[in-house]
């Protein structure tokens, strides 16, 4: 796959990387495009089908997506919503770079997404679990690997809960999923940068840095 070197954000949900990948696609329009993700999850309030962070108008089938639109989403980067049985379907016939299951639903990459924001040269950013950071070890990707970690499991459950978008069932997933998150962070040479999500102004200015020369090159490219 071409083009600029993609990045991935990884982290337990609520780490706060969709906050932090906002106000970075905000900051840098027209370089980063997000790869949209299938998932069998319901749709939060607000999320609608195909919808991904790109900073430009991003051509989805027929429908053409006005940067305003997007960044104006509550959670900002929205899914393809499918059926197990298309997801699986997909899978089969190989069109997923990785795919997981947490909190009782599957998630993956398809190929395409990644393929559609190459295409426009862009920095292409992938939001995946720990799981899907294994799994695009093993491809010839090449990612930067990130991780948004938050300052305690406590906090990530109040984060989680003010949120008020998962069920008590699915929040104690998730808890359950970021303890072990956590601690495999913690493991050398799992990821290029951990950033603690405390201050949110001082770990935004640790993933403006570690991605910097990504982004200038991008932007040198368009001159
Ligand atoms: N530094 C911070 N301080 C306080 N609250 C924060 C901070 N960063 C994010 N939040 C809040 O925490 C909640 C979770 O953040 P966010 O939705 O960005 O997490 P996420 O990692 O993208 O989760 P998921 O993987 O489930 O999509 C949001 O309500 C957000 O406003
Ligand atoms: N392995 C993958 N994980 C993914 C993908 N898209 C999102 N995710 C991760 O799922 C959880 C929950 O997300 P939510 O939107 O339901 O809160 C979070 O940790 C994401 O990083 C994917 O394509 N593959």
């Amino acid at each position: 796959m071409s083009g600029p070197r993609p990045v991935v954000l990884s982290g337990p949900s609520g780490a706060g990387k969709s906050t932090l990948l906002k106000r970075l696609m905000k900051e840098y329009e027209g370089v980063f495009g997000f790869s949209v993700s299938h998932t069998t999850r319901n749709p939060r309030p607000g999320e609608e089908d195909g919808k991904g962070l790109n900073c430009l108008p991003m051509l989805l089938g027929a429908t053409l997506l006005p940067v305003a639109d997007v960044l104006s989403s509550e959670t900002s980067e929205d899914y393809h919503f499918v059926t197990r049985e298309k997801m699986q379907e997909g899978i089969d016939n190989g069109e997923f770079i990785e795919n997981a299951e947490f909190s009782g639903n599957m998630y993956g990459t398809s190929k395409s997404s990644i393929e559609d924001v190459q295409a426009q040269n862009l920095i292409c950013i992938l939001d995946v679990d720990i799981q899907g950071v294994k799994n695009i070890k093993k491809t010839d990707l090449n990612p930067i690997y990130i991780s948004i970690q938050p300052p305690s499991i406590e906090i990530l459950e109040k984060r989680l809960r003010d949120r008020q978008t998962e069920t008590e069932d699915s929040l104690q997933k998730r808890l359950e999923a970021a303890r072990i998150d956590m601690e495999l962070s913690e493991e050398p040479g799992v990821f290029d940068m951990v950033i603690i999500n405390d201050d949110l102004e001082e770990a935004y200015e640790k993933l403006r840095s570690v991605l910097i020369e990504e982004i200038e090159k991008v932007q040198d490219a368009k001159k």
